[in-house]
């Protein structure tokens, strides 16, 4: 087996220098000031990388959104993104990561979250256990879904089926009941929580690899349980996951929530008026009527 334990290094260095340009600290600033900042992290993360490692892939969430192709291939690649949270970036709540993650045969071989604000710097190397801030991490093991805190996230969707798919798919939890459901904004942080046993499980659909491949490997790492949210094999570029404490608990969610449609993420991008754009909107018809009594 390959060693990129170098790799991971000079990730974890990269990532941490990239945190402590004061701009990626909390503070007032407009929406296309983040945006700059968002685009400036990138490009000092991937020209760090690619100096060292010229050979090397990235998959990059602002340069995806520029136009680039978002292809996983099986050379080594960089999973990028530069701001996980920046929503809460704007608004000054606490919570905001740099995420990367490093795949090589289409195989996470390690993930990288730093969590900026709170200077929790959390990885694993596939096989080796997951780590925050040097200390091995455990997920919580909890097997009881009655008994779990339940993070997910709202993302950004606003059309009806992706609203009401989301709002019933957290009725149906609380109706179960779990303990509680949370949302912290990003979802790489989310997915640490659960690493760190501070959640028993995260579902998402709707977002990005560039969200969820490094605090995938993560959760793996602690031993936790990383599937689709089908209870089904989890492909990074499905935008579906569950990540959990016990296959258990995985396996209660998928049977409770209910998926709305996404183009996944290798999809050909969307032709707008000739042109290709970056879109990759989930996308379906309005929801014809509530499904909330789909089994619990
Ligand atoms: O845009 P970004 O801040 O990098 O990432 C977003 C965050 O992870 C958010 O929590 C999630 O709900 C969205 O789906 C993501 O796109
Ligand atoms: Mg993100
Ligand atoms: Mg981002």
């Amino acid at each position: 087996m390959a060693d990129w334990t170098d790799c991971l290094n000079f990730g974890i260095s990269v990532a941490k220098r990239a945190g402590e340009q004061k701009e990626v600290k909390l503070k007032s600033s407009p929406a296309d000031l983040v945006t700059e900042t968002d685009q400036r992290v990138e490009k000092i993360l991937i020209s760090a990388i690619s100096t060292r490692y010229p050979q090397h892939r990235f998959i990059g969430e602002e340069s995806v959104a520029a136009g680039e192709r978002l292809q996983l291939t099986d050379s080594p690649t960089w999973i990028i993104d530069p701001i996980d949270g920046t929503v809460n970036f704007v608004h000054r709540f606490p919570f905001v990561a740099i995420s990367i993650a490093f795949a090589v045969n289409k195989q996470t071989e390690f993930g990288i979250v730093y969590s900026c604000v709170e200077d929790k710097l959390f990885h694993a190397q596939r096989g080796r256990g997951a780590f925050l801030n040097g200390e091995p991490l455990h997920v919580s093991g909890q097997e009881d879904i009655s008994r779990c805190v339940v993070v997910t996230e709202i993302g950004a969707e606003r059309d009806d089926l992706a609203l009401s798919t989301l709002t019933s798919n957290i009725f149906r939890l609380l109706k179960l009941p779990v303990h509680g459901v949370r949302a912290l904004g990003t979802a790489a942080v989310d997915m640490c929580q659960v690493a760190m046993g501070g959640a028993d499980a995260y579902y998402h659909i709707g977002m990005h690899c560039w969200d969820i491949a490094a605090s995938a490997i993560i959760v793996r790492e602690a031993g936790g349980v990383v599937t689709d949210t089908d209870g089904g094999w989890f492909d990074v570029m499905s935008r579906r996951v569950i990540a959990a404490s016990s296959s258990a608990v995985a396996n209660r969610i998928a049977q409770v929530i209910r998926p709305f449609p996404c183009r996944r993420d290798d999809e050909e991008p969307l032709q707008s008026g000739g042109q290709l754009t970056a879109d990759r909107k989930c996308a379906g018809p309005l929801m014809k009527s509530d499904d909330t009594n789909k089994t619990h």
